[in-house]
């Protein structure tokens, strides 16, 4: 069964796919149950792990609230779509779902790659791993400030990471500097043994979000009311 809808717009064809999907493998399924509990049981107030992640929105519905309207106008927004979410076919090139945890201001994504992404044979491209870096690092800094444009991403690449397999990649903040976001990054097996990239990356936030993110700046009022 594949959870996407066709939506018909003016212009265009806008998919919409609901997560998870048929082609999320066990080690992707087994993660995304693991934090969406320990995400649902922090909601509900149930049985406290000392952990409390968040499951990030869509990008749309992100940007949606986080621009409100005003900067942005509805036709721009129900155009926009992150490329990575671009492709119709469920498991062929990024499946990935984002958590955010408010008290350690970290992010997890977990990544299944798709046979599109080769690079050397039988393993992801270099640059599809720098586009799920950027991706999680650009989300996880518009998160804590305002939308941001990533002015420095560097990538160490460590080991390749194979075609089909499922990774953690993590982000922390290492320091913010008014604008300015320095977030790093790790991409590794899903039991945390092998690594497979390092990266850091620096994003400025625009000054027309400034005003409108004040109200994001505490995530977890953001993330209560907008997810
Ligand atoms: C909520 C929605 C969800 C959103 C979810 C989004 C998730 C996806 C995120 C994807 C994000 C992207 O891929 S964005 C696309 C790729 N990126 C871009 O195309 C960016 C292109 N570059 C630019 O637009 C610009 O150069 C900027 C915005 C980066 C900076 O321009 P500016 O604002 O005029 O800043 P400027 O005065 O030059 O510099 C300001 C300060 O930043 C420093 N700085 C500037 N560039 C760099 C640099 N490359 N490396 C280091 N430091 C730099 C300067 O030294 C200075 O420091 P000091 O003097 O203040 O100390």
């Amino acid at each position: 069964l594949h959870w996407s809808t066709k939506l018909l717009s003016p212009a265009s064809l806008i998919y919409i796919t609901f997560l998870p999907n048929s082609s999320w493998g066990k080690e992707m399924m087994e993660l995304y149950n693991h934090y969406n509990r320990l995400s649902k049981e922090a909601t509900e107030g149930q049985e406290d792990h000392g952990e409390e992640w968040t499951r990030l929105p869509s990008y749309n519905r992100t940007l949606k609230y986080a621009t409100g309207g005003a900067y942005l106008s509805k036709i721009i927004q129900s155009k926009a779509r992150l490329f990575t979410r671009n492709i119709r076919d469920p498991g062929a090139a990024f499946e990935y779902v984002l958590f955010f945890r408010q008290d350690k201001l970290k992010c997890v994504c977990i990544f299944q790659a798709g046979h599109l992404l080769e690079g050397p044979p039988g393993h992801v491209h270099g640059g599809a791993i720098a586009t799920m870096i950027d991706t999680v690092t650009g989300t996880h800094a518009s998160l804590l400030s305002a939308p941001v444009m990533t002015a420095n991403l560097n990538v160490n690449y460590r080991s390749p990471i194979p075609l089909g397999s499922t990774v953690l990649i993590e982000s922390i903040l290492d320091k913010e500097d008014g604008r300015k976001m320095y977030i790093s990054c790790r991409v590794t097996s899903t039991d945390g043994s092998k690594l497979h990239t390092e990266a850091t990356g620096n994003f400025k936030s625009g000054k027309l979000f400034i005003i409108k993110h004040y109200m994001c700046i505490n995530c977890k009022f953001y993330l209560n009311n907008f997810t």
